[in-house]
């Protein structure tokens, strides 16, 4: 069920509403604006995964239980869906296991049991193997079933899970999305998807129960190509804004009045807000890693090469992403990325 209503401030008298229509609504429930309906200004959606006349409710898998995947998944098992997890570190299914969540020991065994399942995982590799490898998601797949992918990865990869998944007779979407952790807790991503039409459909439910819009981009590797660019530019400015406030250090401005100056200027993001005041106390707590974000400047830097692109910008902040991974800050946030403009050379 979705229910539109005008007017941002009344949003608690909506939601109060929509909980006297379903006295089931999860606890988690908000009002979420949807950019789709433009002819509104403000709305919000209830859903619930087992219709009136759906006996037998979608059945859920999700694989990947990482910084993205457990909030993720999270939401849709607190939203009511039927899901069932794994993840190659078991003890993170633990907490999704305690909610209602069901458990099953391969991604095969997931799939086979679920009629889509959705998978996040690190990078191109875990995305193939997970998908694709023995007892992976497509030794599970039949005709009727759906997989998901929302990792980031490149085209290819993409391509080639879609081709595996196809060959068991079942549907494919790729299906990654821009924003960060807190966007994932707070059902507020945006997915960006691209391959089969008719599972994009069915799943449109699902993504706005982890998501607050969605892009339907055509053909397989359209997804990833448009999440590439995006994290692309996301790194370069983050390089630009970290090159920016060590030079005014350097030269006697005070960090924090930067990022207040910037805040208030057309050069204004929510990402510089955000990591700013703690980049300036040299803290870099996890949101998107930064070996995730080389990956992902690492694959862009290739994509642009296949088309003959020049991005030198994006190459050199890539050198940044590198030297920040050389000196062990992977795991770090991203933003950990201006440790490697810190580094002072030997003589
Ligand atoms: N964090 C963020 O802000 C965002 C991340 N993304 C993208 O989403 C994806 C997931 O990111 P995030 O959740 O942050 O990453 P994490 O590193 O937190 O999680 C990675 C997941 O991949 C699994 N994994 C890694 N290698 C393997 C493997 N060889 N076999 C099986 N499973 C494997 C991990 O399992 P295990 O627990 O066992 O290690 C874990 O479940 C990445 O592609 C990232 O680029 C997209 C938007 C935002
Ligand atoms: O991929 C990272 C993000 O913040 O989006």
């Amino acid at each position: 069920m979705v229910i539109l209503a005008r007017g941002a401030n009344y949003s608690h008298h909506y939601a109060a509403m929509a909980t006297s229509f379903c006295p089931a609504l999860p606890q988690h429930f908000k009002p979420t604006p949807i950019s789709r309906f433009p002819q509104v200004s403000f709305s919000f959606k209830v859903f619930s995964s087992q219709t009136s006349a759906d006996e037998n409710p979608t059945r859920l898998g999700f694989l990947g239980l990482g910084i993205m995947g457990s909030p993720m998944a999270q939401n849709l098992i607190k939203a009511g869906c039927d899901v069932t997890v794994w993840n190659r570190t078991k003890s993170k299914c633990e907490p999704l296991i305690d909610l209602g969540a069901k458990y099953k020991q391969t991604p095969g065994e997931v799939a086979a049991s679920c009629d889509v399942t959705f998978s996040m995982l690190a990078d191109p590799e875990s995305a193939m193997v997970v998908a694709c490898g023995e007892h992976g998601a497509a030794s599970g797949m039949s005709p009727g079933k759906g997989y998901v992918d929302i990792s980031t990865v490149d085209g290819p990869t993409s391509k080639l899970i879609n081709g595996q998944i196809k060959e068991t007779g079942a549907l494919f979407l790729e299906a990654p999305v821009s924003g960060s952790k807190k966007p994932a807790e707070d059902g507020q991503l945006i997915f960006l998807t691209a391959g089969d039409k008719s599972l994009y459909d069915k799943v449109s439910p699902y993504l706005d129960i982890m998501g607050k819009s969605r892009f339907y981009l055509g053909d397989v590797g359209n997804g990833a190509a448009m999440k590439l660019v995006v994290n692309m530019i996301m790194g370069s400015m983050m390089t630009s804004f970290a090159e920016g406030l060590l030079l005014g250090e350097k030269v006697g401005l005070d960090p924090t009045v930067i990022v207040e100056v910037i805040s208030q200027g057309a050069i204004s993001a929510p990402m510089f807000s955000m990591k700013g005041p703690s980049m300036v106390q040299s803290k870099y707590p996890t949101a998107f890693p930064l070996k995730h974000q080389q990956k992902d400047m690492r694959l862009a830097l290739g994509l642009a090469e296949s088309v003959s692109q020049p991005t030198p910008i994006a190459a050199a902040a890539n050198e940044l992403y590198k030297v920040a991974k050389s000196h062990g800050l992977s795991d770090h946030d991203f933003s950990a990325v201006i440790e490697a403009l810190k580094v002072k050379l030997k003589d």
